[in-house]
């Protein structure tokens, strides 16, 4: 593999405190908001860039994180996750950004449903495409290629990662939709909740307006003419 790895990738599975407690209690509050609406409710921060898409179309997710550091073109680790995995929890992928061999394919992904993983993002790509859109578990990725990638390790599990440009550390939260993946740090979830209902409310209110002619909003309106438009 000729990716190069930026610093040291060990060999171990850390143990996460989060691991074992409840955590749907903790996202009830975040049910049923779109990612754009609770990357408003985070002032748009912890947005994963745009390169990490849906490749299983209508795929959504909600729940926290296991985080997986893999070597460049190896998915080793990641086998390991599949086995760990427990009910509902989002496996999070940090390749360093290696595009050049698939580290998840239909059997990988068919292994993560049988655990009922609630879905996984990887920093990289995947194989198997049509396959993996018929098992049906959420998988967000960078894309596809078809050639698969070693079994050779070293990587981690349950180290805070790089995944789309975002830090993520085990047992922050995932949500994920057409638009986008968003993660959600564990403590600011009172307050990502309560900002994205602001921004749900406001909008409810916003299409009534449209629905009754006002086309531009007053404060865009000041906006322009203080711009002389
Ligand atoms: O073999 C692999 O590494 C990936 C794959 O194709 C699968 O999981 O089906
Ligand atoms: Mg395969």
């Amino acid at each position: 593999m000729n990716d190069t790895i930026m610093g040291r990738i060990g060999c171990r599975v850390k143990s996460n405190y989060e691991f074992d407690q409840p955590w749907r209690e903790l996202t009830k509050g975040l049910e049923g908001f779109s990612t754009a609406n609770l990357a408003d409710g985070m002032k748009g921060f912890y947005c994963m860039d745009m390169g990490i898409r849906p490749m299983v179309p209508g795929a959504k997710m909600l729940g926290p994180a296991l985080t997986v550091k893999l070597r460049p073109g190896d998915n080793l680790m990641l086998h390991k996750a599949t086995e760990l995995v427990k009910d509902g929890y989002i496996v999070v992928c940090d390749t360093q950004g290696c595009t050049s061999y698939a580290l998840l394919g239909e059997l990988m992904a068919s292994a993560l449903k049988k655990q009922n993983a609630g879905g996984i993002v990887i920093d990289g790509v995947i194989r198997d495409c049509e396959e993996v859109i018929e098992v049906g578990l959420p998988v967000y990725a960078r894309g596809s290629v078809s050639c698969a990638g070693d079994k050779e390790g070293p990587g981690e599990i349950n180290v805070p990662v790089c995944c789309g440009g975002v830090v993520v550390r085990p047992g922050d939260f995932i949500a994920a939709d057409a638009s986008g993946v968003v993660v959600i740090p564990r403590e600011d979830v009172a307050d990502v909740a309560a900002g994205a209902k602001k921004k749900t409310d406001y909008e409810e209110v916003r299409r009534q307006e449209i629905a009754d002619g006002t086309i531009v909003k007053d404060n865009i309106n000041r906006i322009l003419s203080a711009k002389c438009v």
